[in-house]
């Protein structure tokens, strides 16, 4: 174990935008924790939705998806795994609701603009949404609440995903 397993298991959460680089930047932190030795799980929304394909993007659904997520999430991290998990989860209070229940919890707040995440616009989906195609966008039809105490911030405008990375794997070991 490379790190002399010092880290302390916390769930790193990450939130933001379509595009911003969650699952780029979340995908990597969890293969480096999982190099290193440490018991780590990945959750991911478009994983979770494909398993239950009938959650939508209202408010309402939103939250309950971003809670149960949480609920398990605090579970792991309650016996000793880090939990690497991506979701937009654009409702502070929905975040808030996960940050309370977790013993241990770490906002990372991918803050990429709009104008980029859409200028990538890796999935396509923000094209359909400006032409009307897809209700609830977050960003384009849809509210994204930006985290008020995020414990880490990073705008991948700028960054390669290995940076991102870094950056995370920094304030891991700055708190352990
Ligand atoms: N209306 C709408 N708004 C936002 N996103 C949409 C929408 N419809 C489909 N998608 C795709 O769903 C992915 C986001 O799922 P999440 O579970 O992370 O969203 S949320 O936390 O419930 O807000 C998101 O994945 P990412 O691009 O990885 O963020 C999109 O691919
Ligand atoms: N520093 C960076 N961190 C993360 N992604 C980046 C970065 N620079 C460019 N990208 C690109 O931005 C896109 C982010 O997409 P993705 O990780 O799927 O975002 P999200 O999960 O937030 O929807 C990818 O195509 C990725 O290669």
């Amino acid at each position: 174990m490379s790190e002399e397993k010092k880290l302390k298991p916390t769930v790193l959460w990450f939130t933001g935008l379509s595009g911003s680089g969650k699952s780029t930047i979340s995908e990597k932190v969890y293969a480096r924790l999982n190099e290193e030795g440490y018991e780590v799980e990945h959750l991911d929304g478009d994983a979770v939705r494909e398993v239950f394909p009938t959650t939508g993007f209202s408010k309402e659904e939103r939250d309950s998806h971003v809670k149960r997520v949480g609920f398990v999430a605090s579970l792991l991290q309650k016996h000793g795994v880090f939990v690497v998990a991506s979701f937009i989860s654009p409702y502070q209070d929905a975040r808030d609701f996960v940050r309370d229940m977790c013993e241990d919890f770490t906002e990372v707040y991918i803050s990429t603009p709009l104008e980029e995440c859409e200028r990538r616009d890796v999935k396509g989906l923000y094209e359909k949404a400006r032409k009307g195609e897809i209700d609830n966008f977050t960003g384009i039809s849809d509210p994204y609440e930006e985290p008020e105490n995020p414990e880490l911030d990073i705008d991948t405008t700028d960054i390669t995903p290995e940076e991102g990375v870094q950056q995370v794997m920094d304030y891991l070991k700055s708190q352990s």
